[in-house]
């Protein structure tokens, strides 16, 4: 089993609730508010910007130059890419630069962002790294599970470009490499007796997605 199965496994409640939330099921089957899907959007741009500062501190946590390449290169896909085409996507759902940058960041979001933060700060890469699996291979897993409601994704669905972004093949790899990532800090830090430490962070973490999630369903700030 690997590390992230194994943390899964440990947290199975958690789990299920995020990533069988009503606001996934509901972007499945099209039915999600179309609003409530745009206040998800404003906040998901806020939340890749701590997402960032989350692997420059993987940056400063490195135990040597391969774990600060691969920090680094987090860093510019996020900056470089991804935050290009969150813009494009919120263009498409009729959001400004100007208004999403003068967005009220909710506290769904201070509160997942900062957790990830606090957790990478008092800890080491691995309890940073475990923080930060719910939401890259969540993702993925949410993804591949709505392509395969209805054997595919309608293309009449308003949620069609999201669902192929995280089902597509280049999200899936990301994710598998954050999987090996995972196992190859494992393999040099984790003992027996600290992995119930470890499954607490990724219950905290994977109960503030569903939060996330909830944030968007309710409009809430
Ligand atoms: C709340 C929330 N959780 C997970 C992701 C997925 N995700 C996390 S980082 C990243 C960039 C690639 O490393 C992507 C796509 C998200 N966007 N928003």
């Amino acid at each position: 089993m690997t590390t992230f199965e194994r943390l899964k496994a440990a947290t199975p409640a958690s789990w299920r609730a995020y990533t069988d939330h009503d606001f996934v099921r509901q972007m499945g089957d099209g039915s999600l508010s179309q609003d409530a899907f745009r206040h998800y959007l404003v906040q998901d741009y806020l939340f890749l910007i701590h997402f960032a500062r989350a692997y420059a501190l993987a940056v400063y946590k490195g135990r040597n130059l391969a774990d600060m390449r691969a920090a680094a290169a987090g860093i510019s896909a996020i900056l470089d890419v991804e935050m290009k085409l969150h813009l494009k996507l919120c263009g498409e759902w009729g959001l400004s630069p100007e208004e999403i940058e003068a967005a009220p960041e909710a506290r769904a979001t201070m509160a997942y962002t900062r957790f990830v933060l606090d957790t990478g700060l008092r800890g080491d890469l691995l309890d940073l790294h475990v923080a930060l699996s719910p939401c890259i291979i969540g993702y993925a897993e949410i993804g591949m599970a709505l392509v395969n409601v209805a054997g595919g994704v309608d293309e009449k669905n308003p949620y069609a470009v999201w669902i192929k972004e995280y089902s597509g093949t280049e999200y899936q790899e990301i994710a598998e490499a954050a999987r090996a990532n995972l196992d190859r800090l494992a393999a040099d830090s984790l003992t027996e007796a600290r992995f119930p430490k470890l499954a607490v962070i990724f219950d905290q973490a994977t109960r503030l997605e569903a939060d996330f999630w909830q944030m968007g369903l309710d409009r809430a700030l």
